[in-house]
Order: structure tokens, then sequence, then C-alpha cells
């Protein structure tokens, strides 16, 4: 009982937390098909936010899929649970003071939807990487497009499976925008949202 009392006089309150110098309460959430650029534009814009002394942390498949989620396929109801601990991941993140980039596909409306609520739609800036099939097909970066054309891979996102496409992102970039260019848009977007350290 005793050592209840004591844990809880430790504790910070979320609310007065959230005062503190530097303290950032954002997930920047990228969606959109395989090859998209999700990624690159993730990365490149923690590096902006570097510049900025910004503290923040990349999610994606490659630490998230072979990781925690590594027992998950992607049968639609595998993708909502592998969304599901990302948002929860996230809302953690969030709640230590990162400004948390997650570069996922994503293509499910309600999982999405799941996500925002679970880190609350203030905390949630959606970032639709709207670049086509035909060329995210092009690029292949990791020959999946070519494996699902032939039909060694299955439920692939745009081939076998679907992407419901954002109907209201915060943010929408394609291929049609330089990288620099599509950071500078969302960066635009996000730059108020964001605590500096020395504020
Ligand atoms: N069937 C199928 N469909 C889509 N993507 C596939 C598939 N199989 C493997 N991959 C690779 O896994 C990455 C997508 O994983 P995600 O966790 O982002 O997917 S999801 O949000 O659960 O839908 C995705 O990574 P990115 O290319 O970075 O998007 C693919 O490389
Ligand atoms: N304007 C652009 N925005 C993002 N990526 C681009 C752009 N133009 C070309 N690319 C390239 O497209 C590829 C996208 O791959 P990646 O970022 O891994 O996509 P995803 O994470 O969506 O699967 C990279 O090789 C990247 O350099």
């Amino acid at each position: 009982m005793e050592k209840n009392i004591i844990a809880h006089s430790y504790k910070i309150d979320v609310g007065k937390r959230r005062t503190l110098s530097g303290h950032n309460s954002l997930l920047i959430f990228f969606t959109g098909l395989s090859g998209s650029g999700k990624s690159t534009l993730a990365n490149a814009l923690e590096q902006r936010l570097y510049q900025d002394d910004v503290k923040t942390y990349v999610l994606d498949g490659d630490n998230v899929r072979k990781g925690i989620n590594s027992d998950l396929t992607f049968k639609p109801e595998d993708r909502s649970e592998n969304l599901r601990r990302i948002a929860e991941v996230s809302k953690l993140f969030i709640d230590a003071g990162v400004v948390t980039l997650a570069a996922f596909v994503a293509p499910y409306e309600k999982d999405r939807e799941f996500i925002k609520q679970t880190v609350r739609p203030d905390n949630y800036i959606e970032v639709f990487v709207n670049t086509s099939l035909e060329v995210c097909e092009q690029r292949d970066v990791k020959g999946l497009y070519a494996k699902a054309r032939k039909g060694e891979i299955k439920n692939m996102t745009g081939i076998s499976a679907p992407y419901e496409a954002p109907k209201n992102p915060d943010v929408e970039v394609s291929n049609e925008y330089g990288i620099e260019e599509s950071i500078d848009i969302i960066y635009n977007k996000i730059k108020n949202q964001i605590r500096l350290k020395n504020e």
C-alpha cells in the first residue's frame, strides 16, 4: 500500500509532462503502396528534425515486422494486428516525448482510424504517399511485385490485395515531387506542432 503511494507520488501526470520544454506528442504516419517512398521520406524527415534537435524515432517494417511482429503475415487480420501493436507502441513513444515517424502500407481505412484514435487525433498526422502502382512496380525495390505477378507471393497490396486510399489525409505527396520538395511540404505542415528544445 505504502509502496503504491510512493510510486504514485513520483509519477508525472501526462498533462504536466506535455508542458515540459522540448516535449512533443506527435505520430507522423506514412501510408502508401510498397515502394511508394514511405521509408525514404520518413528517414529524410527525421534528418530534418534532427537538425532542429528534435527527438525522433522511425518505426518501419524493418524494425517492427522483423521483431515484435515477426509472428504476423499479410492476411487482413494479421495486418490489423500489426497496426494495432504499432499504434500501442507509438502511443508509448509519443507519451515519452519522442516525435514518432511510422512508415507502413496500412491499406485499410479502419486500421488507420484505429491508430488515429489510439494516439488521439490531435497527435496524429497522416501522410499519404500517393505514388501510383505503375511507378511502384517499375521501381520494384524489393522484387516483390515481380514475384506477386508470378503468383509467388499472395496478398500483395496493389496486385492481389486492396489499398484503400485515404480520403482525407493531412498531407499528400507523390513521385511528382522530389524527395526534398516532399519533405518541405510535410515539414511545413507539422512545424507548428513541434516544440523545439530551447523554446
Ligand atoms: N503481401 C505483401 N503486401 C505488402 N507488402 C509486403 C507483402 N509481403 C511482403 N511485404 C513487405 O512488407 C512491407 C509491408 O509491411 P507493413 O507492415 O507496412 O504492411 S501492413 O501495414 O501490415 O499492411 C512492405 O514494405 P515496404 O516496401 O517498405 O512498404 C513489403 O516490403
Ligand atoms: N519523390 C520520391 N519520394 C520518395 N522516394 C523516391 C522518390 N523518387 C524516387 N524515390 C525512390 O523510390 C524508392 C522508394 O522506396 P522506399 O522508400 O523503400 O518505399 P516504401 O518504404 O514505401 O516501400 C527509393 O529507392 C527512393 O529513393
